[in-house]
């Protein structure tokens, strides 16, 4: 039988299947089909898949922060070039109707040695032009669901790549917030950080348990890769019945290299720095509650 595959409904970034272009294909039963790329990119991310999922020496609790690989397999591509080879990866995000979600590069260099002039160029001119040089992460793209417009806010992909310093704490501060979406005169209330950033299953804890791997971890340099951070909020509203779902996975392996004794140092860095954003975040929606408990004391 002919499998049915669509475009995903909830990708922030990367190449995208549409106007005839090549990107990935879901199918109905949480599975993500990502096109070799024609170059040698494709053919390292499928041998990094192939290397990680078979590592016995990668702890349980860090598998799951990557999607689980299936193989490859030929389907027919998006861009109407007849069936090409996929990877078979876990759709993250086929477990939610309605999840937020952010695609967050980390590293302060996206080239690595022995790269073309050409790319090392192209690369060096995004991370300046972004946060990439002076944080050790760019945002790449989110979205998030509005509760009370009941669709999806999504920033426009020029605008997120232009963030500086104070843009990428905001977009921090607005993926968990209430208000303030489009509109942005008012100040993001962060209403759902202690929700999703926080807690002993939140972003934070999954961060630094990640970070605890990276502090010894010599097997791999992953460079240009991502941290997608999903969550719903859905089930933050229902308060009681479930948590927000906050989930932390790792994609994109187009550029791991092997790490040959060494600390990915670029990774490392990155996501410390990133660490520290997401507790600023958490420490001032923590000042804001108690602020909100002693006007409510004080009866005001
Ligand atoms: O094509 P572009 O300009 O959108 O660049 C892609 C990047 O998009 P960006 O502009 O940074 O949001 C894209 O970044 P994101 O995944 O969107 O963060 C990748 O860096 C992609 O390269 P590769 O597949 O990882 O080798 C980049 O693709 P290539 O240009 O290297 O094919
Ligand atoms: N396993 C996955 N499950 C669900 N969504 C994914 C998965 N992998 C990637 N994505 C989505 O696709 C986007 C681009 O993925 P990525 O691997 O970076 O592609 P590219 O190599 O084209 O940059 C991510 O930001 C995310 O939205």
């Amino acid at each position: 039988m002919v499998k049915m595959l669509k475009v995903p409904e909830h990708q922030v970034a990367g190449h995208i299947a549409r106007d005839g272009k090549l990107g990935p294909l879901v199918d109905d039963e949480g599975r993500f089909f990502k096109p070799l790329q024609g170059d040698a990119r494709g053919e390292n991310e499928a041998k990094f898949y192939e290397s990680f999922s078979s590592n016995k020496t990668v702890p349980d609790h860090i598998h799951r922060y990557f999607p689980v690989y299936h193989g490859t397999e030929l389907v027919e591509a998006s861009d109407g070039s007849g069936k090409l080879p996929h990877m078979v990866l876990e759709d993250v995000v086929s477990g939610y109707s309605n999840p937020s979600i952010m695609d967050v590069k980390i590293g302060s260099r996206t080239w690595y040695p022995d790269v073309s002039e050409e790319y090392f160029k192209k690369c060096i001119k995004k991370d300046r032009a972004t946060t990439t040089v002076s944080l050790g992460f760019r945002v790449s793209g989110f979205k998030i669901f509005d509760h009370q417009e009941s669709s999806f806010w999504r920033p426009e992909k020029k605008v997120v790549l232009g963030y500086k310093v104070d843009g990428a704490r905001l977009a921090l501060r607005k993926f968990v917030s209430s208000n303030s979406l489009a509109d942005s005169s008012s100040a993001p209330n962060c209403a759902f950080a202690s929700d999703v950033y926080g807690g002993s299953n939140g972003i934070l804890s999954q961060l630094l348990e990640l970070k605890a791997w990276f502090e010894t971890q010599t097997l791999y340099h992953f460079n240009s890769c991502s941290i997608l951070m999903v969550y719903e909020d859905e089930s933050i509203l229902m308060k009681g019945k479930e948590d927000a779902r906050a989930q932390v996975k790792l994609v994109d392996f187009a550029h791991v290299l092997d790490g040959n004794g060494v600390i990915d140092h670029n990774f490392l860095g990155g996501l410390c720095s990133f660490i520290k954003f997401i507790k600023d975040v958490l420490e001032s929606s923590d000042n804001r509650d108690e602020t909100d408990a002693c006007g409510i004391e004080n009866g005001k």
